[in-house]
């Protein structure tokens, strides 16, 4: 990656070709042969929606709220629920013929990892924690935190969050790792490779241990329009119940989860009319839009405000890769695990260059950039602790 690049440049990344063909076979899962995801399994997945909420002044934001989020009613016959719940199974597991689960192809993930040093990028909301409805109580457990630090001893370890930096330090707090806030656009790294001081953006600082690292935060210049927007947002949602503005530095999240739906016009009409005065800032929709057969969706609800900066969690990736020194080798496997529409940069990112394996975290049916899939946190930490007896095993 040419680093020089990295500085803040107002437009959007080009499209990267979904296409699988011309994949490593040996990267590839496993999958039978004829395991394409078939349309005559109940189930056909939307392709990504073009442009949804990715530009604020695009229509269908409503829409794509709507759709992203779970059934307010549930069923209540327990006849209905049932067939729900079959149909749901049914396309899960047709869902994973082509993302197979990551804890079944762990013999297949270990053995193309053979010889090669891993990197491991882990998500944190709906990744390592469950989501909840209060967005300042998402706690990891003490469980997922010890797998979480075991394999950071393992392995180099980076946690990349939406959340700003400070915030999801604290909700970790283990100093093993390295951490990125903001959605990458705030990056803690190491110093002492190929990432230097003439960098742009990019300054020699401490961390709380009074290490030197890396600071680099490619929308500083962003940094007092964030916080003018942040103010405003507050403002003129405070009389929307239940709707909740969270500042994560260089970028604001507007959660929608507790509000009635009837309020979802208001709370999205008031974030358009804000954005309408910045043009540098643009919003986007804090999930994948999502096949809802199921009766627990796993959705994110958060509206999304960012700055028109080509950088996204798989830039930081590679600038982290390149951080520690492990870009352009052929003997590194990053592995990525994330649960969030804005993950998919980092799938796409190392499925386009084969380099590395993206698994999806979702109880759903997703059209996604990952290799793999987990069904929850509870099989994230499983995959972590395994990572880590095979590390000991010293087959890795
Ligand atoms: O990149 P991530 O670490 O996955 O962060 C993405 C957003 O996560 C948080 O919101 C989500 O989780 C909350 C807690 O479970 C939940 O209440 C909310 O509905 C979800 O959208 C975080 O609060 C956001 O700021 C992050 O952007």
């Amino acid at each position: 990656m040419d680093l020089n690049h990295a500085a803040a440049v107002l437009t959007d990344p080009p499209p990267i070709n979904k296409s699988r063909i011309g994949i490593y076979s040996s990267l590839l899962p496993y999958s039978p042969p004829g395991a394409g995801f078939s349309s005559g399994l109940y189930l056909t997945i939307p392709r990504k929606r073009p442009g949804i909420l990715d530009d604020v002044r695009s229509s269908g934001w409503l829409d794509a709220m709507r759709s992203s989020s779970p059934p307010r009613k549930k069923l209540t016959k327990d006849f209905n629920i049932e067939v729900a719940s079959d149909d749901t199974d049914v396309a899960y597991r047709s869902w994973m013929l082509k993302y197979p689960s990551a804890l079944s192809s762990f013999d297949h993930i270990t053995n193309y990892a053979k010889g090669k040093r891993i990197a491991l990028f882990l998500d944190y909301d709906g990744t390592l924690s469950p989501i909840v409805d209060d967005p300042d109580r998402a706690f990891m457990s003490n469980a997922m935190r010890s797998a979480v630090r075991n394999v950071a001893k393992c392995f180099p370890t980076a946690i990349i969050s939406g959340r700003s930096r400070d915030k999801v330090f604290e909700f970790v707090g283990l100093t093993e790792l390295y951490y990125a806030g903001s959605h990458g656009m705030d990056i803690m790294g190491p110093v002492g490779h190929s990432v230097s001081d003439d960098t742009p953006n990019c300054i020699r600082s401490t961390d709380k241990q009074g290490k030197e690292v890396n600071l680099f935060q490619p929308a500083s210049e962003f940094l007092p329009m964030i916080d003018e927007v942040f103010r405003s947002l507050v403002e003129n949602t405070k009389g929307i119940k239940g709707a909740k503005v969270e500042n994560n530095k260089f970028c604001v999240s507007v959660h929608y989860r507790n509000v009635d739906e009837k309020s979802w016009t208001t709370i999205a009409k008031c974030v358009h009319n804000i954005l309408k005065g910045y043009p540098r800032l643009r919003l986007t929709h804090g999930r994948k839009v999502s096949y809802r057969l199921s009766l627990e969706n796993d959705d994110i609800s958060v509206l999304e405000v960012r700055p028109v900066i080509n950088w996204d969690k798989g830039k930081a990736v590679e600038f982290l890769l390149e951080s520690l020194g492990l870009s352009n080798c052929d003997d590194v496997l990053p592995i990525y695990v994330g649960d969030d529409r804005t993950d998919e940069d980092a799938f796409k990112v190392l499925r386009k260059g084969n380099r590395g394996y993206g698994i999806l975290v979702s109880s759903v049916p997703k059209e996604s950039s990952a290799f793999y899939s987990l069904r929850d946190p509870s099989e994230v930490m499983e995959f972590l602790k395994s990572l880590v007896r095979q590390k000991n095993l010293s087959s890795l």
